[in-house]
């Protein structure tokens, strides 16, 4: 029978409690299920590299560093803008000077060649003299006031940086991103409500009709807190912004999986992919971008890196190369394959070596091309496979004798809804059971990391075995959970964030960069 994939382990005897769930998600012990939705039953453990704390502990320290790192925020923001407009003064200024000094120069040719009147002239150029002195001392002060200002920005930057990754460090390396797509008819959901003052709660509320039927109907609603939660009006660049120091990471010699879940239509594509305006552009195009670009600061230190790119389709169990050339009926198969240094290859799959942004964009734009869609009664354009696409970062620094090696692996899930909801029938049930089947695996595999179990079941399927050393113990994974706002998608909306919220009560142990 088919799995439903919320349904993770039981782990038996361990008190549930993490750094970042909210006490009031619900559990399947105090509150009725929806209809068709299943309880979700891991307990997880909050254990960091290694060692298990007290949550409320890590709890504490978190909102501690959070509330330290919004400051920080707040005082770059503003001495950020105090400094531009700064900047604006001194252009001012020395706009000023140069009309002076100019000015200067002409009165000092016509008093050299005694033009008649000069007496008068003579105080003028004085006076003009002491401004101009006066204008030069201004805009030294400004531009040391501009240059300390850098500064502090610079080493408030640099503090917030290090608070997130001692957050990280902190709650572990798994953390969940919830994204609501707009209503497709326009307007506001009804049932899914977003607190203004908190960015990381979300409830779902639902009226149900009284079993009873005297009392009238009844309001439900199931409460979840996430890292982040961002409403259906956040734009693209927000969005990106919020992973982009996790995407920097990779540079740093981290793994990092950012992956996308949810049911069909939920906005898993648009987030990871997005649009072609620049507005519009996801996770993938953004975060090649910023690679490329901070690889480009690096160089001026002493880096040189090598990027390979490889982008990959799991449909029905099997591997496609989304990057392949050839001819349809010469399509190769493929294995994925560990090395004894337990790096994870497939055979035959392009990796393409990729110098620019450019180059990356054009691989991406031959992935979609590749990509297999079929139309189901969910979604025309629905996408049934997982799209895996990966990054391979060698860094060298040989000034400092050292070298990093990373990947970037974001990954576009398929569709996680269930069985009933899409009537699907042969072909379509098949690929449901495969999309399900390694749906499933990937929360056991979660699990399985969270608790330190000695076995993980990464083999049980293609996508685990593929993400094997990105979702280890040595990599910084994000999951962005995409919820549907519509009526209609409640129970799946309701799975999808219990799965996730099971997701983000598992803490990964603490990630060390891939340096020599
Ligand atoms: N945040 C958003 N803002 C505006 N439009 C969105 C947003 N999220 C999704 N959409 C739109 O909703 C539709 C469905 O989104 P998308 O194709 O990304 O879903 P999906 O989860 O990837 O579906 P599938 O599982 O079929 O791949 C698209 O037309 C997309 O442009």
């Amino acid at each position: 029978p088919l799995q439903n994939h919320s349904r993770l382990p039981v782990m038996s005897g361990k008190r549930v409690l993490s750094a970042s769930s909210s006490e009031s998600i619900n559990s399947c012990s105090d509150q009725q299920p929806a209809q068709g939705v299943e309880c979700v039953s891991l307990a997880p453990i909050a254990a960091v590299g290694g060692s298990r704390r007290p949550a409320w502990d890590l709890k504490g320290k978190v909102t501690d560093m959070e509330g330290k790192i919004s400051n920080y925020q707040r005082k770059v923001q503003t001495v950020a803008q105090e400094n531009e407009s700064l900047k604006a003064s001194v252009a001012k200024s020395r706009q000023k000077e140069a009309q002076m000094t100019s000015d200067l120069q002409e009165l000092h040719t016509q008093l050299r060649y005694r033009v008649p009147g000069n007496m008068q002239r003579v105080d003028y150029y004085v006076k003009m003299g002491t401004t101009l002195r006066e204008t030069q001392d201004t805009v030294r002060n400004l531009e040391e006031t501009v240059a300390r200002q850098t500064d502090e920005i610079h080493c408030g930057e640099m503090e917030r940086r290090e608070l997130h990754n001692t957050i990280q460090e902190l709650k572990g390396n798994i953390r969940v991103f919830c994204r609501v797509r707009p209503l497709q008819a326009g307007g506001q959901s009804d049932h899914i409500q977003l607190p203004a003052h908190d960015n990381k709660a979300l409830t779902l509320a639902k009226t149900e009709e009284s079993h009873i039927g005297r009392s009238g109907d009844t309001q439900k609603s199931y409460n979840f807190s996430f890292d982040r939660v961002f409403g259906p009006s956040i734009p693209q660049k927000d969005v990106f912004e919020e992973i982009s120091l996790l995407v920097q990471s990779a540079l740093d010699g981290y793994n990092v999986c950012c992956f996308a879940y949810g049911q069909t239509g939920s906005g898993k594509t648009y987030t990871m992919e997005g649009g072609e305006m620049e507005d519009m552009r996801g996770v993938i195009p953004r975060a090649v971008q910023q690679i490329f670009q901070a690889s480009k600061k690096l160089r001026e230190k002493g880096w040189k890196f090598t990027f390979t790119a490889s982008f990959v389709e799991i449909y029905n169990e099997t591997l496609r190369d989304l990057l392949y050339t050839g001819k349809a009926n010469k399509r190769p198969e493929h294995e994925i394959r560990k090395s004894a240094n337990n790096e994870v290859t497939v055979t035959n799959l392009t990796y393409q070596k990729v110098n620019s942004e450019d180059e990356v964009c054009n691989l991406i734009a031959l992935a979609n091309q590749n990509r297999s869609t079929a139309r189901t009664n969910m979604n025309d354009h629905s996408s049934r496979s997982h799209s895996v696409f990966q990054l391979d970062i060698e860094g060298e620094n040989s000034g400092r004798d050292v070298k990093c090696k990373s990947s970037l692996c974001l990954v576009d899930l398929a569709g996680s809804e269930r069985v009933q909801k899409s009537q699907s029938q042969g072909d379509r049930f098949k690929e449901m059971t495969a999309i399900n089947g390694s749906l499933t695996n990937l929360g056991i595999v979660i699990a399985a990391l969270a608790n330190k179990e000695s076995y993980i079941p990464y083999r049980n399927s293609k996508l685990t075995y593929l993400l094997q050393s990105c979702l280890g113990g040595n990599s910084k994974t994000l999951m962005f959970v995409n919820i549907s706002p519509e009526a209609d998608s409640f129970p799946e909306t309701l799975n999808s964030l219990r799965f996730a919220s099971k997701v983000n009560d598992c803490v990964i142990g603490t990630a060390s960069a891939n340096r020599k």
